[in-house]
């Protein structure tokens, strides 16, 4: 079973805001960047959108297309489309109880994160 996820990379001041999946989700107990599975018909975007609201109360105002990446985790295909949130209403917060965090993007490779995420996260890095 392939998921549509959308994923949202919320981006201030040289940080980006993550989020630790509880240890009953799938890759439970990594941390990620917030979002979730698009519903039937619905387009990426406004898939993100919908989740930075639910997940981290957020209202997007500015987000640019990143990448799509694809994984197969052997119990789960996923398609996650990765989006830069650069501009948004309110102060992200962990809405679902989920501990999160603002971290330098030069210490993202502190944090463990699903294996679909190891090229964005070095992508980050590199980034000027
Ligand atoms: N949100 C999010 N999901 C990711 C990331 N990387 C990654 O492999 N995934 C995978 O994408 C899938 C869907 O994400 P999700 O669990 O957030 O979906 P959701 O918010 O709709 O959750 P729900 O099932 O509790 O309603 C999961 O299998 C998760 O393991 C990431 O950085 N962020
Ligand atoms: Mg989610």
């Amino acid at each position: 079973m392939l998921v549509r996820v959308a994923v949202g990379v919320i981006l201030r001041d040289g940080a980006v805001f993550i989020a630790l999946r509880k240890s009953n989700q799938h890759q439970g107990g990594l941390w990620e960047f917030p979002g979730g599975k698009c519903e039937p018909f619905e387009s990426a975007e406004a898939a993100l959108m919908r989740e930075l609201k639910e997940e981290c109360g957020i209202v997007v105002t500015k987000c640019s297309f990143y990448k799509t990446i694809a994984h197969d985790y052997g119990d789960k295909q996923v398609e996650l489309c990765f989006y830069k949130v650069t501009e948004f209403d309110g102060e992200p917060e962990g809405s679902e109880g989920q501990e999160v965090s603002w971290v330098a993007i030069s210490s993202l490779s502190a944090y463990r994160f699903p294996e679909a995420n190891q090229e964005i996260v070095l992508d980050l890095m590199a980034m000027p």
